[in-house]
């Protein structure tokens, strides 16, 4: 294996350099470069390495030829395309715990800067004015504070929030009963927390569906005098919506770490004496980006070098234990996958349904990537870089229906997957299992069970089971210079159909296959590549 090459295009602790060199991976640290410059560098590179600032468009991975992962030192991935780095199958990854509670503290200290006017007050005495009469601040103590999103960051402020004796009540889709009593907050709607906060505070990724949540409608149906503070992502807040409200006293102040455009160098919230801002420093500790720095950079080596995947957002995770012990699966899945995929390509065309059966050890391991790998070799023949990455999301874009099945029951073989493949003509069931633990062995075909290994080069031929097929066929293949390296025979019942599958020491050549599918008894003749 080649030595895997990281970009770090972002400003990252210097831990991180430390981790890639120490793991036997090459690390530049090029960080502020404009797109271009990085555009015409990434294909050098087997890995990226970023925070917000560097964005990762459809453009840039266009060009990055052989990445394989993004790793974002940070939660937000807004500034990664994930739908085009899982088209071209790369990874994107982030550390989805590391800054998270420096970013609740974070809320927690704007929402104190905010509810005593900190920042302007600070201002006016160092500027020699002393107005004591000036700053009258609110108490947290007793005040309802709605938290809008409660997932890692929003119950660190939730859990905060309560220490202080503030009534926490939040919205959040995915928060079960069971959670928020465990949290100690009250589950409400939307509405509802509109309603009764004095004190808003978000928590959500910006999505399409949380894009522009706190506009003017929003706004009108929350208190009068709500303060509203915002931690996670500028396109959260319209704001301008916010400016209007703040300008009509609606909104009492608003705290922002983060806006819709960054950096934030002229913004009209600027204006407000009661708007306090920070540049996107919610994520901003010592503590936090030693976290985050050596966390990605641990995943990325992990992947590199393993294969293991951690907290990837657009692929399954496989533990760093997991992954020498699911490789040989991987590689047996994808090949079968592959067989399955060039017989019905080769006959039938397009594919309906794939099932994957998962029988004795292979039934106890984790599947989705073992899936992934199945689904890879199936889609190689009909797309160019497939990968485990955009497998899954390329069969459900063509339609393919992916069923999962493990059967807990006594197999013949310590361990077994089978993949059948439905096209609107016919299903094929291909079988195999790990020889010695680890070496992929094709052990059944459409029912039929065959012993052979995977080979480069195959050829697969079915025929009626009559004397005088494997005399002929082999000398068409002798004939024309074609070395059988192994051959190997099965057939359903004694005169019936059989199957023949033989490896082959070069391609073998359409010309030859036509003399083969002419010989009497075969029935087809389909040439393999794994
Ligand atoms: N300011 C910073 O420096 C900084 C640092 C870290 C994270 N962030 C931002 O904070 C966000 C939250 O981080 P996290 O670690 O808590 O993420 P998380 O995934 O743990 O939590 C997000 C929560 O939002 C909820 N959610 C999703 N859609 C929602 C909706 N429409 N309404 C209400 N809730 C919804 C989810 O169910 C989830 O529980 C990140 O996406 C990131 O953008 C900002
Ligand atoms: O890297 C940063 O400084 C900000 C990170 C933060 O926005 C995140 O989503 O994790």
């Amino acid at each position: 294996m080649t030595t895997p090459r990281v970009l770090i295009a972002d400003k990252l602790s210097p831990a991180a350099v430390e981790i890639f060199r120490s793991r036997g991976i090459e690390a530049d640290v090029k960080t502020g470069l404009a797109p271009a410059e990085l555009r015409a560098i990434i294909g050098g590179y087997d890995g990226l390495a970023v925070r917000s600032a560097t964005k990762v468009t459809a453009e840039l991975l266009a060009e990055a030829k052989r990445l394989r992962v993004v790793g974002r030192a940070g939660i937000g991935v807004d500034n990664i395309d994930v739908k085009a780095a899982t088209a071209r199958g790369v990874v994107v990854m982030n550390t989805p715990h590391g800054n998270a509670i420096t970013t609740a503290e974070h809320a927690i200290a704007l929402m104190f800067a905010l509810a005593r006017q900190i920042p302007e007050a600070s201002a006016s005495t160092k500027a020699g004015k002393w107005e004591k009469n000036r700053f009258m601040g609110t108490e947290l103590f007793g005040k309802t504070l709605g938290v809008i999103g409660c997932g890692n960051i929003g119950s660190i402020v939730a859990d905060r929030a309560i220490g202080l004796k503030m009534k926490v009540i939040a919205y959040d889709p995915f928060l079960s009963d069971a959670r928020a009593l465990e949290l100690g907050v009250e589950k409400v709607d939307l509405p509802e927390l509109f309603a009764r906060a004095d004190i808003i505070t978000l928590h959500t990724p910006l999505t399409e569906a949380t894009r522009n949540l706190i506009d003017a409608r929003a706004i009108a149906r929350m208190k009068k005098g709500v303060r509203i503070i915002n931690c996670a992502r500028g396109g959260l807040i319209v704001e301008e919506d916010l400016a209007a409200a703040l300008r009509s006293g609606h909104v009492a102040g608003a705290a922002l770490d983060v806006f819709e455009t960054e950096p934030a160098t002229d913004n009209p919230l600027f204006s407000f004496e009661n708007v306090v801002c920070t540049p996107h420093l919610g994520a901003s500790t010592t503590e936090a980006q030693e976290n985050v720095a050596l966390q990605i950079a641990e995943q990325m080596s992990d992947f590199l070098l393993t294969g293991a995947v951690a907290n990837a957002i657009n692929m399954p995770s496989v533990s760093a234990e997991e992954a020498p012990r699911l490789a040989p699966y991987m590689a047996l899945c994808r090949n079968l996958g592959a067989f399955a995929g060039q017989l019905s390509v080769a006959r039938d065309g397009g594919f309906r349904k794939v099932t994957i059966e998962y029988e004795g050890q292979a039934a106890a391991l984790n599947h989705k990537p073992l899936t992934a790998a199945a689904l890879s070799g199936l889609l190689g023949p009909l797309m160019e870089g497939v990968n485990m990455v955009n497998a899954p999301v390329a069969a459900r874009e063509r339609g393919i229906e992916v069923a999962e099945t493990v059967h807990d029951r006594p197999s013949e073989y310590q361990t077994l997957v089978r993949i059948s493949v439905t096209t609107d003509r016919d299903t094929r069931g291909v079988a195999g299992t790990l020889f010695a633990g680890h070496r992929p062995r094709i052990v059944e075909i459409k029912g039929i069970p065959v012993e052979a290994d995977f080979a480069h080069h195959m050829l697969y031929v079915t025929n009626k089971d009559q004397p005088g097929f494997i005399g002929r066929f082999g000398a068409v293949l002798a004939e024309a210079g074609i070395n059988i390296a192994t051959l190997h025979l099965g057939r359903a019942e004694k005169g019936g159909d059989a199957i023949c599958l033989v490896s082959v020491d070069e391609p073998v050549p359409e010309s030859v296959l036509a003399a083969v599918r002419a010989l009497p008894l075969v029935v087809q003749a389909t040439p393999l590549g794994f």
